[in-house]
């Protein structure tokens, strides 16, 4: 079954919560990483740069992580506002910002460099203030990395 994809939840966070360095839309410096909701999943793509190896031809591991914390929080706001339901290609900005309690990372397999990368998201629960997100992490079809974030519902 084909979904819509959102508008990417990392360009719905007010200005004033948008300078992450992996993916505030308002640091020009840093990755801006895009997440989008598809369907019950969230998905992104990301292609990381040769100054990101770790051995030749693999990429660095805070990389990966950083590319799951980030998606991880992108991908808890995103449920939030499922739950809640905003629809995300009716607003401008969420009024949902999510910070990383917790980061728990596999590393699978080498993370291949020049290969775009996919990110996958998937709810676990959701409990109060409370995101629990599942992840892997894709070059072609080999999974290099799994993570799991319980990230936080900041206060308004
Ligand atoms: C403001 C916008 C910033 C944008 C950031 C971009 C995304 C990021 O990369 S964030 C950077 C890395 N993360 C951080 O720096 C966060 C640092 N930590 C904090 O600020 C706080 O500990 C924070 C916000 C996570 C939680 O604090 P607070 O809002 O006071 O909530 P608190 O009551 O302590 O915790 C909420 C619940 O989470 C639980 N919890 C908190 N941390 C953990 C943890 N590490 N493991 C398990 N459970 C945890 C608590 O036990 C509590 O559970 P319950 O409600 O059942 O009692």
């Amino acid at each position: 079954m084909m979904h819509n994809k959102s508008k990417a939840i990392q360009d719905l966070y007010p200005d004033e919560l948008a300078h992450c360095y992996g993916c505030g839309k308002n640091n020009l410096d840093g990755y801006q990483l895009k997440t989008y909701l598809v369907g019950d999943e969230t998905i992104a793509h990301f292609l990381p740069d040769e100054k990101f190896t770790a051995l030749p031809g693999s990429v660095y591991g805070g990389l990966v992580a950083s590319l799951l914390d980030c998606h991880g929080t992108g991908s808890a706001a995103a449920f939030v506002c499922v739950q809640e339901n905003i629809n995300l290609n009716e607003v401008e900005t969420i009024p949902v910002r999510c910070v990383t309690a917790s980061l728990k990372v596999d590393f699978k397999a080498p993370t291949p460099m020049g290969v775009e990368l996919k990110l996958r998201g998937k709810l676990q629960s959701i409990e109060g203030r409370k995101i629990w997100v599942d992840m892997t992490l894709s070059a072609d079809d080999t999974i290099c990395a799994t993570g799991e974030i319980l990230a936080i519902k900041i206060k308004d």
